[in-house]
């Protein structure tokens, strides 16, 4: 073998080993439990001295004629797992179901309104966080509209976490969220696959997840990034972490809803509790990883009880538990 090829065999050999060596360490079950401990260290305290409001007020942008389970699981997740109130700015076709599905929830059919931007605008001040994208489907009127909210919510520097049809706008127009630190987006397999070659123009490495996950957050701007799947990746373009709480094999829809619905509420108080609580990692990934895990255990007990006929529904019902078993051991 000539010198040149043997050197850049070994180079390559290097990576793997590199590759394989660091996936094992943020992989271990003692980086896991770590890790957790960084989640139970934002959780803030039950108090009789607390009103409502104060640990959270979360607002789902999404909801339209085609998809109205969507909206609603984000939503009713959030304030399962501990906020005070959560709104729903949807498309008016939608509203009037997600009202029915649940007198919780605070629905506003804004979304398709020529003052759509204005009408959420005048809730920002009173929400600590927006989930973007659950339901929201791909029409232009109401993406121009999210669009609009985005830019708002962004003078205002309230985090935003950016999933399914929201993920969608993100990669026609990767200039919105580039370089928003309060921003976390997570996509499922396919919705990676189009925002990596949005951004990145190019396929992905299906063999190096970790790598790619790396690359597409530092290319957005350290943007946090959560690739789901089979183990979820998670990296603000620095450090990078596996999530591989053990979950099902039952992939039914609406798992990822339940998921950037928690991850709403948990940001809002990884921010509030800020990098000391945190141990010097960041607050955003740590929130991450716990949403990551709390959804993985729901879907673990759920399907503990009902098999392959477990649903969305029956993994929110285990929101309480899975909560308790994770983070108030
Ligand atoms: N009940 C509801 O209202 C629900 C509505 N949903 C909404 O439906 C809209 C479209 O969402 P989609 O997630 O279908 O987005 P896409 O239209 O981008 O499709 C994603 C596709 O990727 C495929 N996929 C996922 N994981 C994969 C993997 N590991 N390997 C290969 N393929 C994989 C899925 O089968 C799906 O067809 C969004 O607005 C979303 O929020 C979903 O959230 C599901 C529940
Ligand atoms: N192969 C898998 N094994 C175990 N858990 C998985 C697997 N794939 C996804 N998950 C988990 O399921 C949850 C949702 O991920 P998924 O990829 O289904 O999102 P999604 O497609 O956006 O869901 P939704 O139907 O809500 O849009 C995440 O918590 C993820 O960790
Ligand atoms: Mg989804």
């Amino acid at each position: 073998m000539a010198l040149g090829s043997r050197c850049g065999a070994i180079r390559a050999c290097r990576r793997v080993l590199e590759r394989a060596f660091s996936l094992r360490k943020v992989h271990s079950v003692k980086d896991m439990e770590n890790t957790l401990q960084l989640v139970r260290n934002i959780i803030p305290p039950l108090s009789s001295t607390k009103h409502k409001g104060q640990d959270g007020r979360i607002g789902v942008v999404g909801g339209c004629q085609e998809y109205t389970g969507a909206p609603y699981f984000a939503a009713i997740s959030a304030l399962k797992v501990g906020a005070d109130l959560s709104h729903v700015f949807c498309a008016s076709a939608a509203a009037p179901v997600i009202k029915a599905y649940s007198p919780e929830l605070i629905v506003h059919p804004v979304l398709d309104s020529p003052n759509a931007v204005h009408e959420v605008e005048k809730w920002l001040p009173r929400l600590h966080a927006l989930v973007v994208g659950p339901g929201l489907g791909r029409d232009d009127a109401l993406l121009r509209n999210v669009q609009g909210i985005l830019e708002a919510s962004k003078a205002r520097d309230i985090p935003v976490v950016i999933d399914a049809d929201g993920l969608w706008l993100v990669a026609q127009q990767p200039a919105l969220i580039q370089g928003y630190q309060k921003a976390v987006l997570t996509p499922n397999h396919m919705e990676f696959s189009r925002l990596y070659d949005a951004v990145l123009r190019g396929p992905v490495d299906s063999d190096d997840r970790h790598g790619s996950v790396l690359r597409l957050s530092r290319a957005l701007g350290n943007v946090t990034v959560v690739q789901k799947g089979e183990r979820d990746i998670l990296s603000n373009g620095q450090q990078v972490l596996v999530c591989s709480q053990e979950g099902s094999s039952r992939r039914c829809g609406g798992q990822g809803d339940l998921l950037s619905g928690s991850l709403g509420v948990l940001v809002h108080w990884a921010l509030l509790a800020g990098p000391e609580k945190t141990n010097g990692s960041s607050p955003l990934l740590v929130a991450a990883f716990g949403a990551c895990s709390l959804t993985r255990q729901c879907n673990h007990q759920a399907f503990q009880k009902h098999g392959r006929s477990t649903t969305t529904s029956d993994m929110i019902a285990e929101v309480g538990a899975a909560f308790s078993k994770l983070f108030e051991t």
